[in-house]
């Protein structure tokens, strides 16, 4: 964005704008290029007995210190405060104009005109015309054009910042105004949706970390309202016009109290960078103590306060930004959202403390790139907590798999087969389920001539066996050492049979790799049918009862228990028997 802005003695020229260009900025495009009147300044600070015309007589002698109002300048507000003379230069014109101070001071500025003394601040809520996020005087219509503008910086406690000033058209005027005020609500609105949310899932999910981040936003945006002015025009809060005095403060030393606890959570500190989470901690608390000496009206815990908090900022904004490069060094990936969010509003700052003391004057956007940077920085802080909550989803389904699965053969464990087995028997519907109990055969002796390794190369073989035979609805699960168990939902005593027998045959034909020789498995089978009444442990005692059964009738077979009665199928003798071992 560009906008005219006219240099006093050299003319008209072209001064690039680059507007608060972070993201949200779009919004200013609206802004258009508007001619403003070129201006002469020359200031000093007040002295005893001085009047306006003392002060004009001076400016006209050349007596005061010249400065460039489109640049950003700063007066000292000790003592009595400071005379600013401002210069129309030509070409005049007569229309309605407007003079603008940007970024508004925290003070008051009096305008003195033959008529009076009208004072300019972000808290009044007079009827004269306000700006937004900026001080502005309509400038009478019975005023000529050339003639001077004489403002009084009044003397102030809080620092001052350095401010340019404007003469423009009423309706360039208002569009700048109108655009300003579509920015600066679209980044509050950005910022106040995201502590709302993070509150929200604070309180849903009982996770602190949510809340800190709330609050840390929450008092970013309540110090950019203070500053810019938003929270007494357009909001209108007249009643906070008491309170902004400590509430500002305030919000900055809980911003770097919350930001420093959420840090630490956020970028799980306590792994990455323990020894940095010590000082964080302590700083946090620091800073909440400062917060409330501020309030406690105590003059000199309030004095102490004021001293330390400038102090205090700077170390723990730096504090924290080293923490950040440190746990993105040692593997946090959420680090790196904080580092992305945080460095913008660091920088920011750090360059517009340099302008308090009169460094980059030409860099009039950066109180407007700080509120972006705040909406910016909530987006990007949002992001990082969507990531997190992702992984922790991630990791929870990773838990829940292995508290589920047996951590050899990957079937069920008994635990999450038996929770399951027991649900789908307490559906109630009708349709009959087969249980079928598989016990390998003489597994010890494999076990003890192989050796334990090869004894678990075959339990996974036959794991992965009886799942590829069965179906994926099919409940398979390891009860034992060797035993597996299956549910089959939907199925009669023949087809468990007919399922059954596959199963040992299956694991029949298995070849386990041994040491001197290919091993054959053979696996014994009980088969039980729901009856009415039969709750899982009675299903799984007729099942096992009736392996017990295949086993004692010489193993390697499959035999169905039906009521007290087994029906043992004798080898080779019938469909259901499997192959006798070789
Ligand atoms: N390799 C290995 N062996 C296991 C595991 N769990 C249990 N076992 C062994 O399985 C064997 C089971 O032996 P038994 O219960 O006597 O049964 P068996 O030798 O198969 O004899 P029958 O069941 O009567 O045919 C024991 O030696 C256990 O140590 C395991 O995870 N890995």
């Amino acid at each position: 964005m560009e906008r005219l802005i006219t240099m006093p003695a050299r003319g008209r020229r072209r001064r690039p704008r680059l507007g608060p260009v972070l993201g949200l900025l779009g919004l200013l495009g609206m802004a258009v290029c508007q001619a403003a009147t070129p201006l002469n300044g020359g200031w000093r600070e007040v002295r005893a007995g001085d009047t306006a015309q003392v002060v004009l007589d001076d400016s006209r002698a050349g007596l005061l210190r010249n400065f460039d109002p489109s640049l950003l300048q700063r007066f000292p507000l000790g003592g009595g405060g400071s005379w600013v003379v401002i210069m129309p230069q030509p070409p005049w014109s007569n229309q309605e104009r407007v003079l603008t101070i940007y970024p508004p001071p925290l003070g008051t500025v009096s305008v003195v005109t033959a008529n009076g003394i009208q004072p300019l601040a972000l808290d009044d809520f007079s009827e004269a015309l306000h700006g937004h996020g900026r001080l502005a005087w309509r400038v009478p219509a019975t005023q000529p054009a050339s003639a001077p503008i004489l403002l009084r910086f009044e003397p102030s406690p809080t620092l001052s910042g350095p401010v340019r000033f404007q003469i423009e058209s009423l309706s360039g005027y208002l569009q700048h105004d109108a655009s300003w005020l579509a920015f600066a609500s679209a980044c509050f609105a950005v910022m106040l949706a995201m502590v709302l949310m993070a509150l929200c899932f604070a309180v849903m999910l009982r996770d602190v970390t949510y809340a800190w981040y709330g609050g840390y936003i929450l008092c970013y945006a309540l110090i950019q309202s203070i500053q810019t002015g938003f929270i007494f025009h357009p909001l209108g809060w007249d009643w906070f016009t008491g309170v902004a005095a400590i509430a500002g403060p305030a919000a900055v030393a809980l911003s770097v109290a919350f930001a420093s606890l959420f840090m630490t959570r956020f970028c799980e500190l306590q792994h990455y960078a323990p020894l940095l989470r010590v000082p964080i901690t302590a700083l946090a608390v620091g800073m909440i103590q400062l917060v409330l000496m501020r309030c406690s009206h105590i003059a000199l815990l309030v004095e102490v306060s004021q001293i330390l908090i400038n102090p205090l900022l700077m170390i723990g904004a730096m504090l924290l930004l080293v923490a950040a490069i440190v746990a993105v060094a040692r593997g946090s990936r959420q680090a790196w959202f904080f580092l992305i969010g945080w460095t913008p509003l660091l920088l920011l700052t750090a360059a517009t403390s340099a302008q308090v003391s009169g460094a980059l004057p030409e860099l009039d956007w950066l109180n407007d790139a700080s509120l972006a940077g705040g909406a910016f920085e909530a987006i990007a802080l949002s992001l990082g907590l969507v990531d997190r909550a992702l992984i922790l989803r991630h990791d929870r389904d990773i838990v829940r798999v292995l508290a589920d699965h047996d951590a050899l053969t990957s079937v069920l464990n008994r635990r999450a087969w038996t929770e399951r087995a027991s649900a789908l028997l307490a559906n109630g519907s009708p349709h009959p389920i087969a249980l079928l109990f598989l016990d390998l055969d003489h597994f010890k002796l494999l076990n003890d001539r192989q050796g334990h390794n090869t004894g678990d190369r075959a339990l996974v073989a036959v794991a992965r066996a009886l799942a590829a035979e069965l179906r994926p609805s099919d409940l398979l699960g390891r009860y034992g050492g060797e035993e597996f168990v299956a549910l089959l939902d939907g199925t009669e005593p023949q087809q468990a049979m007919h399922v059954a027998t596959r199963l040992c045959r299956r694991v029949h034909r298995l070849e386990i790799p041994a040491s001197d020789e290919s091993l054959l498995l053979s696996v014994s089978i009980g088969v039980a049918i729901r009856r009415d009444g039969d709750d899982l442990e009675s299903l799984v005692e007729r099942a096992d009862q009736a392996m017990y059964e295949a086993k004692l009738n010489g193993r390697n077979r499959v035999c169905l228990r039906e009521g007290n009665v087994t029906s043992n199928v004798p080898p080779a003798a019938h469909l259901h028997v499997v192959e006798k071992r070789e």
